[in-house]
């Protein structure tokens, strides 16, 4: 029986395939630092006006234009909505710390 351990054989496809995927995740973090960089310089903005970490009436709006988006491009919705609701959490927290400095 062929055990799991071993070493499996070069696939050109899926190699392919997966040199492709890199590309996209390097993309993802290439943009998410983009994002992240400029939601710092908004953290930075609310805490020196005196502005609230968060902003429902915008998140609202976000998550029901990406939503859309997603719809459109045949990725679920649910995944885009959690995804988008992850990354705000995270800049909130962001911003939270920099109101607290
Ligand atoms: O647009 C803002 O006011 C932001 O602080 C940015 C952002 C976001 O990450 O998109 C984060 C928190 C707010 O609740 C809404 C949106």
């Amino acid at each position: 029986m062929a055990s799991q351990a071993q070493t499996p054989k070069p696939d050109a496809v899926l190699a392919g395939y997966r040199k492709s995927i890199d590309n996209i995740d390097a993309a993802l973090i290439h943009m998410l630092a983009e994002r992240f960089r400029i939601t710092q310089a908004v953290g930075e903005y609310k805490a020196e006006s005196g502005l609230p970490a968060s902003d429902p009436t915008r998140e609202a709006r976000q998550i029901e234009r990406l939503r859309a988006l997603a719809v459109d491009a045949d990725l679920d919705p649910e995944f885009s909505e959690k995804f988008i609701r992850f990354v705000i959490d995270e800049v909130i927290r962001h911003h939270r710390r920099a109101a607290e400095k």
